[in-house]
């Protein structure tokens, strides 16, 4: 890995000189056909989920990596309000697990959006430096492996959100038990890896951004594959599929978010000090939630049914 074409890729994008333009990154990206066959999915689902029609989503495919899908105009402005708001307010409450617990900055039984809103010294200490949130089975950052011991429930918007993206992208069954939620600033970076901790590595990884944009670099199965960049958004939803599922990714670079769409949301109007520190920690930050399914189709545990 070291010396790696992927890592020369990586330094690459994350040096600001070096910033493609928006056409440069697009191009790569050819509309794929959607199949938008949704079953019993209720147009109050679509509401609740801050989802538009899906018959007016589009979808891209990578010409150089298939299987690497990009998908947009999935969210309405309420809905980028909605899910940035699940991010930052309800996610890093346990029992979901979070990077400050574990390194004693935030008790075991502490909420952090709830001390950054009323103590301004506890702000100041932990706001910008909430960086991962775990649900359902917790990543594991030193063994990679899940185990059904370290396994809290599923956020039950977030499962119904992944079975219509992948039943109208893919027309395939996704059974959402695992998600990392990242939390960038302006200089994080995530290095070049790939998510194999998942038994089941058939399904696809789906992917949720918000807020500020990103540079995502998507390589092959070796770090010494070429790799291209891809300009994320606010809204757009990233597919790894098929062939791509195991490629080497990372984020060399977040880019300020030229366009807010979470801002005309009609939720946001509710002002008062609860909606003004979403909007302030969204206003410099870039959100991923990243969904995994971990078990085969019919299992319960990672032992089987
Ligand atoms: O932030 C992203 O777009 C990618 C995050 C990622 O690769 C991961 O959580 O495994
Ligand atoms: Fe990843």
């Amino acid at each position: 890995m070291e010396g790696s074409i992927f890592k020369s890729q990586f330094k690459y994008y994350r040096n600001k000189a070096n910033e493609p333009n928006e056409n440069e990154l697009k191009t790569c990206l050819t509309p794929r056909l959607t199949c938008g066959a949704l079953n019993d999915i209720s147009k109050q689902s679509l509401v609740d989920l801050g989802l538009t029609d899906p018959t007016t989503w589009e979808v891209f495919e990578h010409n150089q990596h298939p299987g690497l899908l990009v998908v947009k105009n999935v969210f309405s402005n309420d809905g980028q309000y909605y899910w940035i708001h699940r991010c930052v307010v309800d996610y890093p409450a346990p029992p979901n697990r979070n990077n400050l617990s574990p390194v004693g900055l935030l008790s075991n039984d502490e909420n952090w959006y709830n001390s950054c809103l009323n103590d301004s010294a506890r702000k100041l200490a932990i706001f910008r430096k909430l960086r991962w949130v775990t649900l359902g089975y917790h990543h594991n950052w030193d063994t990679k492996v899940y185990s059904d011991d370290r396994r809290s429930p599923f956020p039950k918007d977030l499962t119904l959100l992944c079975d219509i993206v992948a039943n109208v992208v893919m027309g395939c069954q996704f059974s959402a038990e695992a998600a990392i939620v990242n939390y960038y600033y302006h200089s994080s970076t995530i290095s070049g890896h790939t998510d194999h901790s998942e038994p089941n590595v058939d399904a696809p990884l789906l992917s949720f951004s918000f807020g500020d944009s990103a540079i995502f670099l998507i390589g092959g199965a070796s770090h010494d594959d070429p790799a291209s960049p891809i300009l994320i958004k606010s809204g757009d939803v990233v597919i790894m599929s098929g062939p791509s599922r195991l490629s080497v990714h990372g984020v060399p670079k977040i880019l300020p978010a030229t366009e807010h769409p979470w801002k005309k949301s009609n939720n946001n109007v509710k002002a008062g000090p609860d909606h003004d520190l979403v909007d302030e920690f969204i206003s410099q930050a870039r959100v991923n939630v990243n969904v995994r399914q971990v078990l085969f189709p019919g299992d319960k545990t990672l032992n089987g049914p």
